[in-house]
C-alpha cells in the first residue's frame, strides 16, 4: 500500500482528463442510449467490481427501467499498472441461463478482461451480451472486444479516479487523472 504522502504526491503530478462535470454529461448521454437499446429487456446488469463502482452507482439511477442488478469481480492488473492473469473472484453464474446481460465497466483497455467476461457469460447460457465503458482507452492497437456502449475515450496512459486505482489508491476521486506521460510517448 502506498504511504499518504506518496498517495498526495501522485495527485499533485497527474493530469486532470476529465472533470465531474464531463463525466456527468456522459453518463447521461450513455443512459439514454442504453435505454434506447434495452428498455424492454429486462436486462440482467453486472458491474465489474473494484473499478466500476463509483460508474455503476452513477449510472444506475438514471436507467429508469425494469432490470436486475449484481457483480462479477475479476482482477487482471493487481493493484499494478500492467495486466497480467485474470483472477476470478465472484462470478454469478447460476443466474445467467437465459437471460439479457449488460456488464458495465469501468475501462476497456488492452480488451482482455471484458472478451473473457463475455466468454463466461455467454458459456453460462445468456441469451444476449452487452457491455458498456466509460472509458476506452486508445491503445494503437486493435483489440479482442468492442464495446457496444461507450462513454469517454483517452489516449495510451494510466489513469485513475472516478473508481480506478492507482496501486490500490484514489479510486474514490470525483475526476479522472492520468499519470504523467512517459518521454517518447
Ligand atoms: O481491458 P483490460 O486491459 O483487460 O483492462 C480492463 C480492466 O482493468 C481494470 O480492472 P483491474 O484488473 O485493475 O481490477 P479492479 O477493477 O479491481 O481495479 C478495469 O476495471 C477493467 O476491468
Ligand atoms: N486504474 C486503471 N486500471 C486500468 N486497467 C486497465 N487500464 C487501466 C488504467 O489506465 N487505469
Amino acid at each position: 500500500m502506498l504511504t499518504r504522502e506518496k498517495t498526495e504526491q501522485i495527485l499533485r503530478t497527474a493530469d486532470l482528463m476529465y472533470s465531474f462535470e464531463t463525466i456527468e454529461a456522459t453518463m447521461q448521454r450513455l443512459a439514454d442510449e442504453i435505454t434506447d437499446k434495452l428498455s424492454t429487456q429486462c436486462p440482467l446488469v453486472l458491474c465489474v467490481m473494484k473499478g466500476s463502482i463509483v460508474f455503476a452507482g452513477h449510472l444506475l439511477p438514471k436507467l429508469t427501467f425494469p432490470l436486475n442488478f449484481d457483480y462479477v469481480q475479476v482482477s487482471r492488473y493487481h493493484n499494478k499498472i500492467s495486466g497480467g492473469e485474470i483472477d476470478w473472484l465472484m462470478f454469478p453464474q447460476d443466474e445467467l441461463k437465459d437471460q439479457v446481460v449488460l456488464v458495465i465497466d469501468d475501462i476497456l483497455d488492452e480488451g482482455i478482461t471484458l472478451a473473457e467476461i463475455r466468454k463466461k457469460v455467454l458459456d453460462c447460457g445468456a441469451r444476449s451480451f452487452y457491455s458498456a465503458v466509460l472509458i476506452d482507452k486508445d491503445t494503437g492497437k486493435v483489440k479482442s472486444f468492442q464495446a457496444d456502449f461507450v462513454g469517454l475515450t483517452l489516449p495510451d496512459r494510466y489513469v485513475f479516479g472516478f473508481g480506478m486505482d492507482i496501486h490500490g489508491a484514489w479510486r474514490n476521486l470525483p475526476a479522472i487523472y492520468a499519470l504523467p506521460s512517459e518521454p517518447g510517448k
